[in-house]
């Protein structure tokens, strides 16, 4: 008999699950819109050509070792990804009130941030009270089904009541999963409102650089933020744009109010990081900084990330004119509106069904389909199939 004899199977996670799906399908015409992974027009993954030639410096380079990084990370790593993502000349990063640290990419950035936040309990007594109310999750409304775009009235409103020293867990650019995101002026009465209730932002950027092609401008609203002087966290990651998926390669950053207070929050991150992991990959790491540290291939990184961002826009563009050219019923505009990886379809968990028992097509059952799963080559497959879904 077995210690574990009791224990139940648990479910497939909603959205890997799908590629588990997926790859058991023996359909030739099959799909996947899944996980948001890139894929080029003939459906393979990607690596990036200057990710390769960075790869080759590192194997070139003879005094490359494999020692333990520091609980932290790699430290030139640390440094140019607040570099990237706040900007050369950040007020933050210049006062030295940035402290960040590596983690298992976008994933590991959060669980290290929640897990930070979770109140240091000192008393003895202290864990039943904080168990007792930890850090209890609530959503606060963001998606109008109705219009498929901002419920900015509702999400308002939710933060309004937020009880003062809450923290807000906010998508920097290209939300997961709608493809909606705020205006920069709603972005900005956002930003007010957090501040003057003292709510605590933790920027979740998975996708800088591939919602709108530019790195800078998928950052503007973190470095709104940023400017004002306020606190935040941030978590990204480099699975999507720089294709690192399976290095696990990101970062922690946490900006605050005095230099001497991110010197004691770097120490409080080392206590929450040792014992989970002790210290992060070296080989993804070191890549990016191999490409952000040198202008020339950093400038090669920015045009093979424009080129898989112009690619996902143009598969919106070849999507919706599709269902047009068929006469699909509905407003198909969301899909050339909304941006990033995914396009939220509005189709349910019914209509979601009949594509991949009728049609081998493969997304998440809320709807979702990430775009660079498509190519020109099988946009029509997907739309006779939401046309026959939705007729
Ligand atoms: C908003 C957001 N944050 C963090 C992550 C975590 O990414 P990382 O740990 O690999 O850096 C994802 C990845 N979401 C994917 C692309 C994959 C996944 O679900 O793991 C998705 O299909 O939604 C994400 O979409």
């Amino acid at each position: 008999s077995s210690v574990f004899a009791a224990l139940a199977q648990a479910p497939e996670d909603p959205i890997l699950g799908v590629t588990v799906a997926y790859n058991k399908d023996p359909s030739p015409v099959k799909v996947n819109l899944g996980v948001g992974a890139y894929r080029t027009e003939e459906g393979k993954p990607l690596v990036l050509k200057v990710v390769r030639r960075a790869e080759q410096m590192l194997i070139n380079n003879p005094s490359r070792v494999k020692e333990y990084l520091p609980i932290t990370g790699l430290a030139e790593f640390n440094k140019l990804s607040a570099k990237l993502i706040f900007g050369a000349d950040s007020p933050a990063i210049q006062e030295n009130r940035v402290a960040t640290v590596q983690c298992l990419s976008g994933t590991g950035s959060l669980r290290v941030g929640a897990h930070y936040l979770h109140p240091q309990p000192t008393w003895g007594n202290h864990p039943k009270v904080f168990t007792l109310s930890g850090l209890t999750v609530r959503s606060y409304r963001y998606y109008d089904p109705a219009t498929r775009g901002l419920d900015f009235k509702g999400l308002l409103e939710d933060l309004s009541s937020a009880p003062s020293g809450s923290i807000v867990l906010l998508h920097a650019c290209a939300h997961n999963p709608t493809g909606v995101d705020p205006t920069i002026d709603q972005w900005e009465q956002i930003r007010q409102l957090m501040r003057s209730k003292s709510l605590l932002p933790f920027f979740d950027s998975a996708y800088q650089g591939f919602a709108s092609g530019s790195l800078d401008k998928d950052a503007r609203s973190v470095r709104m933020f940023v400017a004002d002087g306020g606190e935040l966290l941030m978590a990204q990651s480099y699975a999507k744009n720089m294709g690192l998926y399976g290095e696990r390669v990101g970062a922690l950053s946490i900006v605050c109010g005095s230099a001497d207070v991110a010197v004691r929050v770097e120490s409080q991150l080392k206590l929450v990081i040792r014992p989970m992991y002790s210290n992060p990959p070296l080989h993804g790491a070191s890549i990016v900084a191999t490409i952000l540290r040198d202008s020339e291939m950093f400038n090669e990184w920015t045009l093979e990330l424009k080129a898989m961002a112009d690619r996902i826009i143009s598969m919106r563009q070849q999507l919706f004119d599709a269902l047009k050219s068929r006469g699909t019923p509905g407003d198909w505009s969301h899909i050339i509106k909304q941006i990033g990886m995914f396009t939220f379809t509005g189709l349910n968990s019914e209509q979601v069904a009949f594509m991949r028992q009728e049609y081998h097509i493969y997304m998440t059952s809320d709807g979702r389909i990430s775009m660079a799963g498509l190519s020109t080559r099988t946009v029509p497959h997907l739309s006779d199939a939401i046309h026959a879904a939705v007729t």
